[in-house]
């Protein structure tokens, strides 16, 4: 598909979503699983591009992962080099797997999209360097990069700077206990996404890591990574543009299987909805997003759930009054620069829209129609539906982006939409 025109808003939505799992937790539960020391299984993982490149990218290395019906089987095995990864345009194998390719027995190039060239990864090259790694980057701090693994990897004490992106902590927390001296991580900075960095902590801690919080960031004790059977939550991020769906139309959604404790960032959308006029409720099926008279203005800092800023921002886009989201400079290096993208769609369809130097501030005004870009970026996509629902002749390019981490988005908003449904997915 070319091109996508959204579909309008039906009168009235109630609709239960089922939704695919977590982009994040398969990430980590797949590269956790590949230096465990025996065979995981991993239940309801995301099958989404970013996820199959990670289990490409690590196939490469050597490690087993193979289909057993909807599950994966990952079985560890001797990490190996040479080999090539391609990382697509997905930052959780950008920033994931450099440090298992460390760990390899021989050199790693990592490559991806033409827009991955772009993602800042000085933090991380330059921590993998202080933790003994040669790295071959043309100084650059961006791939293409080349890992030149030896079969071990020393560690110790790095301070690395990973205010562009939380992922730079992750990645080289995931791979630490398999260092020889583990990782006593220092930050040089500040560092968005906590959350991310939470489920990255506890993710370890469940397949029996030793990880502790120091003053100045995370120290990892050197041993086993033990094998752990997993059953993935469904994406929460991904679940923005359904809930978000109930706000536009004064309709009902409820997203299915609803974690009661997580670490995910989407989380957060039980309290920022209901700042924008929602009424929300757990049920005995899941998440109950209940839209108001009107959606309402936000004004917050979005710093922890940057990844939910694009479905946001749409969303203020309709809201009844001025929105300032703030936070979130870390989002020029996403799949796109998200404040850029942002600024040029909100703007397409009416709002002012005011460019701060980490956010944005988002005026409604009359709603127009307007053929908009993808910027490559999934969420773009998505953010496109939801402005969709109350602008007529929203269209949006290469809507084909949503293979990211939710391939079928458009069938499923399809279905969201289509009268009397009930239930979906
Ligand atoms: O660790 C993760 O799984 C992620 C961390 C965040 O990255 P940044 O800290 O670069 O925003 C988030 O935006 C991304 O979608 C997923
Ligand atoms: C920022 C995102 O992805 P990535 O993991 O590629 O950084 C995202 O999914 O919003």
């Amino acid at each position: 598909m070319d091109s996508w025109s959204t579909p309008l808003a039906p009168p009235t939505v109630d609709v239960v979503v089922s939704l695919p799992g977590s982009k994040s937790i398969t990430a980590r539960a797949l590269v956790l699983a590949a230096v465990a020391d025996g065979p995981s299984r991993l239940v309801r993982p995301l099958r989404a591009r970013d996820t199959d490149l990670m289990a490409a990218g690590l196939r490469a290395l050597g490690v087993g992962v193979t289909e057993d019906g909807d599950d994966w089987l990952v079985v560890p095995g001797p990490l190996r080099g040479p080999a090539t990864v391609d990382a697509g345009l997905a930052g959780t194998v950008l920033r994931f797997l450099p440090p298992v390719a460390a760990l390899a027995d021989g050199p790693v190039t990592l490559d991806g999209d033409e827009r991955l060239r772009e993602r800042p990864n000085a933090g991380l090259i330059e921590g993998l360097r202080g933790c003994g790694v040669t790295v071959d980057d043309g100084g650059r701090g961006r791939a293409p990069f080349t890992v030149h693994g030896t079969g071990a990897v020393r560690g110790g004490t790095v301070t690395v700077d990973a205010s562009e992106s939380s992922q730079v902590v992750s990645g080289l927390l995931l791979a630490a206990a398999r260092f020889t001296d583990g990782l006593d991580l220092r930050l040089a900075g500040g560092v968005p996404s906590m959350p991310h960095v939470q489920m990255t902590v506890e993710t370890l801690a469940e397949h029996g890591v030793l990880v502790q919080r120091t003053d100045t960031g995370w120290r990892v004790h050197p041993g086993p990574v033990a094998a752990v059977d997993r059953v993935v939550e469904p994406d929460l991020s991904n679940a923005a543009p359904f809930l978000a769906a109930a706000l536009v139309t004064g309709g009902r959604v409820t997203v299915r299987d609803w974690p009661l404790r997580t670490t995910q960032p989407g989380a957060q959308l039980e309290q920022l909805l209901v700042v924008m006029g929602a009424d929300v409720q757990r049920t005995a099926d899941g998440l109950q997003v209940t839209g108001g008279e009107t959606v309402r203005p936000l004004v917050a800092d979005l710093g922890e759930v940057g990844e939910l800023t694009p479905v946001l921002a749409a969303l203020c886009a309709l809201a009844d009054g001025p929105s300032r989201l703030t936070g979130i400079a870390h989002l020029r290096g996403h799949e796109t620069d998200r404040l850029q993208a942002l600024d040029e769609v909100l703007t397409a369809v009416g709002a002012t829209v005011t460019q701060l130097p980490d956010g944005l501030e988002i005026t409604p005004g009359p709603l127009r129609a307007a053929e908009l870009d993808s910027y490559a970026d999934h969420r773009m996509v998505m953010a496109a539906a939801v402005l969709g629902l109350a602008v007529e002749g929203v269209v949006v390019r290469d809507p084909g982006a949503v293979a990211k981490t939710l391939p079928d988005f458009t069938d499923r908003w399809a279905q969201l939409l289509a009268p009397g449904v009930g239930a979906m997915g």
